[in-house]
């Protein structure tokens, strides 16, 4: 068995490819439009998950785009995507100089979260850090500053 993607619909493509690629820094692997369907499917994979073999074998975030507009509540049951960086507080600099709100900041050093325009949580995680100490979680309060 090997893991394939996490899909997740977008009600605007273009916002939530400058998002995920622009800022976040994933790239676009695979693009498929379906015009019976009237939708589009983008795959996007770090860069450090690239396949190199095969760029279709690298662990993806599938985006749903449906060009009839739909709104999409959030289910409760899905939690976040999460990504390792190499400097945490780089990352978040980079998110915030470009309007992204960072809802938890990274005052541990290991851990952040911040939303896509369509409001799915992304966990931001240093590479290298193991799990943060056990200490009561802080509220998800944007400080702005860590
Ligand atoms: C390519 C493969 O990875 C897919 O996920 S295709 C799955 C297919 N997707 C769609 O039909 C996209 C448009 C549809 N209106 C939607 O919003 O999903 C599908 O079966 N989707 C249903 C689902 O629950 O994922
Ligand atoms: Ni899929």
């Amino acid at each position: 068995m090997r893991y394939l993607h996490t899909m997740v619909r977008v009600k605007d493509l273009d916002a939530a490819l400058h998002f995920y690629g622009t800022l976040f820094g994933l790239v676009e692997i695979r693009r498929y439009e379906n015009e019976k369907g009237r939708f589009t499917l983008v795959f996007l994979a770090a860069p450090g998950d690239l396949s190199h073999a095969k760029a279709e074998l690298s662990p993806c975030l599938e985006l749903t785009y449906n060009w009839d507009t739909e709104d999409y509540t959030g289910g409760r049951n899905f939690g976040h995507l999460a990504y390792e960086v190499d400097d945490i507080y780089a990352t978040c600099q980079h998110l915030m100089d470009n309007g992204v709100t960072i809802n938890r900041p990274p005052r541990d050093g290991h851990m952040a979260f911040v939303r896509s325009p369509d409001g799915i949580s992304i966990e931001i995680l240093q590479k290298g850090e193991d799990l943060p100490p056990q200490e009561p979680w802080r509220s998800m309060g944007n400080t702005g500053a860590w």
